[in-house]
């Protein structure tokens, strides 16, 4: 075919640059005002609040240098854009196989019929499906797990050709029968209907085996694959189990119109207990070397189990970034904005990171390319496997040879079984220069990293429509919990020889350096937010002053900075489509990581340093009962259960709120409004901590509901703030 003349995609650059310049340019000279006036009048020896003093300017020094570190990704945005027209024109016939890897781990708390239903979207691409193969890894080995992916790839067979007739948009099914409406015209509504019957009958005979716990005897029947579990098989004591469930290349594999049907693989790598098998990390690289025997797709997807795709396109997206003629072989990867479709209107738990997608990757992507987040990513195969940038290297994708060898299928499962045990790896360079890199809980980074410091680019793509749709923590601890082990793996990154300024160092330029590095750095902020948070607050009520007075200069730049910053935060939330309450809602999610996840991160990892504790993965639950789940729909805060990330989040807001109330006391009965004047600043910072904290005054004292903060909660912080309160303070 006649190839057609341009490139197949474009890079804007952002604009409205030389505004956002003016505006850091005049944050900057507020902030060297500030380091000046703290510099300038930092109390002498033996005077009131000299510790104080030291410890707010450190806090202050930190904050000016982080902020210094976010400039990189204002730097020089980016937005891309594809031309799949052109692609389809050119390529069509030589479009690359690819390999789509789906991780699950815990039927309990990624339900099976969670995890089919992002298989089933991603069946359902706009792509030949000769082409198309969809792994499963269950690292629970579930055979429940694995009896909903028989189940699926049956429904499979009706639901490929009915989302092409339709032009089906919503690609997985309980996305698709919840948000789109019924034609109301036969024969259109009759299919639809049936269809929906279909999925309803599917999802409840699932829905029964995990109630019972198991798979009836009938059913076991059905099935060869189910031989491999016995009642011995447990999640992490279990042989090898790959099972291909449908075989692309047969002939007989075809959907009930009569079309070809997509290669679906379950594997359930070995357990054994005495191994540590590097979580998700281990998962994927086991899917590299079977997925290698079977389909060798040149190009691969991993998705979490969550996360249904939502885009037609995005395939054909990713592939105009690794074909283009001209720049394509530079490109490993191409990082997909990680959406989600159970938030609520004002986003309680900031879980949307609109501001993520919409600044920060766009501005990394500028310096370079954005890192992979682990999730809906497109991947080319040889630059997991480890293969370093050569600019002679141009890889052909289209040449792709798949080593199957035998026509027999179980014969190919046998064979091929050992690249998935326990022992493998074992003295190999998997997770070292080969796959994603293990030991550390954010593998996605640190492997995203790597492979960019083997000479790579990677795109960030962000389409209109989501090109994909996961599942956003719904209840508190679920957010806090995931932002600190993703905190505690920055750190790690930070302290290990990953760490972008060494590793990286002569291999990328300083601005990407830089810009990996800030959530590098999320950890280290818990120490100074907490000084910021604590500090000024106890001083109020303790009559030491810490910041200038109204009337004084030096009261300009702190009011600059502190209402500039806001504003434009404010303005920026509003400019990417986020209401002002999601605005709240988001500074008090990141007041809260702050204050908890990011300082038990600090914490456990220097633990894990000096070998006390061990690694972890707490996997995000995808389900609450149903109580919770009525409260996150109402943006009811969840508290529900005692945790010393709680007994911080209430211990600051309760000390916040005395230290208020001690300082109006003060103000009326000993010093007058004078003090008032010089403790403006002081008076702010503990009003605003108070009012943010709301949702924990009314879950301590006004709410009865199972979601509440405990009362031993609200009892052991009122006893540190009364202590904390008779510490005598100089
Ligand atoms: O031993 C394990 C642990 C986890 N997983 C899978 O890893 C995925 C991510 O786990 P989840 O608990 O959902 O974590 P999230 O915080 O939502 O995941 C984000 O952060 C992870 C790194 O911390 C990345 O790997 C993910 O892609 C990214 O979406 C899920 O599909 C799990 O089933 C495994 O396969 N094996
Ligand atoms: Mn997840």
């Amino acid at each position: 075919m006649e190839r057609m003349e341009g490139r197949l995609f474009e890079v804007k650059v952002g604009k409205g640059r030389a505004w956002k310049w003016l505006y850091e340019g005049s944050m900057l000279l507020g902030l060297l005002l500030i380091w000046v006036y703290r510099a300038s009048h930092v109390p002498e020896a033996g005077e009131k609040g000299r510790w104080a003093w030291t410890a707010v300017f450190a806090a202050e020094l930190w904050f000016g240098f982080y902020w210094f570190l976010t400039l990189s990704v204002r730097w020089n945005p980016i937005y891309r854009y594809t031309y799949k027209d052109r692609l389809s024109h050119s390529f069509e016939d030589e479009l690359p196989a690819i390999d789509v890897f789906i991780c699950t781990t815990d039927p309990t708390i990624e339900p099976p019929i969670v995890v089919i239903n992002t298989f089933l979207s991603v069946l359902a691409y706009d792509y030949p499906p000769e082409k198309l193969n969809v792994y499963l890894s269950d690292d629970g080995g579930s055979i429940l797990t694995f009896y909903a992916m028989i189940e699926a790839s049956l429904f499979a067979k009706s639901w490929i050709p009915f989302c092409k007739k339709f032009n089906v948009m919503y690609m997985a099914p309980s996305l698709f029968f919840s948000k789109s409406s019924i034609p109301i015209q036969e024969p259109s509504f009759s299919k639809w209907a049936a269809m929906e019957k279909l999925y309803e009958e599917m999802k409840s005979r699932i829905e029964a085996s995990m109630k019972l716990g198991d798979i009836s005897n009938e059913i076991k029947a059905g099935h060869e694959g189910f031989t491999n579990w016995s009642s011995k098989t447990s999640s992490n004591d279990h042989h090898a189990i790959i099972k291909i469930l449908i075989d692309g290349r047969d002939q007989n594999a075809r959907d009930f119109e009569g079309f070809a049907m997509p290669t679906i693989v379950y594997m359930a790598r070995e357990k054994h207990p005495k191994y540590q098998l590097n979580f998700k990390a281990g998962a994927l690289n086991a899917l590299l070397r079977i997925s290698e025997q079977i389909s060798n797709g040149s190009i691969i997807l991993t998705i979490d189990c969550d996360m249904c795709a939502n885009n037609v396109e995005s395939i054909r997206d990713a592939l105009c970034f690794f074909m283009d003629e001209e720049r394509g072989h530079e490109y490993a990867f191409v990082q997909f904005p990680q959406s989600f479709e159970n938030l609520t209107k004002q986003d309680l738990y900031a879980s949307s990171f609109k501001m993520i997608h919409k600044v920060y990757f766009p501005g990394l992507d500028g310096l370079g390319g954005p890192m992979y987040t682990g999730s809906c990513c497109f991947h080319r195969r040889d630059c997991l496997n480890g293969r370093k940038y050569s600019e002679l290297n141009k890889i052909e994708l289209k040449r792709e040879n798949p080593k199957i060898q035998e026509t027999n299928m179980i014969t190919l499962e046998e064979r091929i079984k050992n690249l998935a045990s326990c022992s493998y790896e074992e003295n190999t360079q998997w997770g070292k220069e080969m796959g994603l890199k293990y030991g550390c809980p954010v593998e996605d980074v640190m492997t995203g990293f790597s492979i960019k410091c083997r000479g790579w680019k990677s795109a960030y793509f962000s389409p209109k429509r989501e090109p994909f749709l996961g599942l956003a923590p719904t209840t508190l601890s679920q957010a806090l919990i995931q932002h600190k082990r993703w905190s505690e793996g920055y750190f790690q990154i930070l302290l290990s020889k990953f760490c972008p300024f060494l590793y990286g160092f002569g291999k990328t330029k300083l601005g990407l350096q830089v810009g990996y590095s800030i959530c590098c750095f999320w950890a280290i902020n818990s120490i100074p937010t907490l000084i910021y948070i604590f500090i000024p607050s106890i001083c109020l009520i303790n009559g030491i002053f810490l910041f200038p007075s109204v009337s004084s200069l030096w009261f300009m730049p702190f009011a600059f900075v502190m209402t500039f910053s806001t504003v434009f935060s404010i303005w920026e939330s509003l400019l990417h489509g986020l209401t002002l309450k999601c605005w709240w809602n988001d500074t008090r999610m990141w007041l809260y990581k702050r204050t908890t996840s990011d300082l038990f991160a600090l914490v456990d990892t220097i633990l894990r340093l000096l070998g006390i504790i061990d690694s972890t993965f707490v996997i995000t639950p995808k389900v609450a009962d149903e109580e919770a789940s009525k409260r996150y729909e109402k943006e009811i805060m969840e508290f529900g259960s005692t945790s010393p990330m709680f007994t911080i989040l209430c211990t600051i807001a309760m000390l916040n709120l005395l230290c208020l109330v001690g300082g109006i006391i003060r103000v009326i009965i000993n010093e007058g409004v004078g003090y008032l004047d010089q403790m403006f600043l002081q008076f702010l910072l503990c009003g605003f901590l108070i009012i943010i904290n709301f949702p924990i005054f009314q879950a301590s004292f006004f709410r009865n509901d199972k979601g509440c903060i405990p009362m031993s909660t609200t009892l052991s912080s009122m006893a540190i703030v009364i202590v904390a309160y008779f510490i005598p303070i100089s």
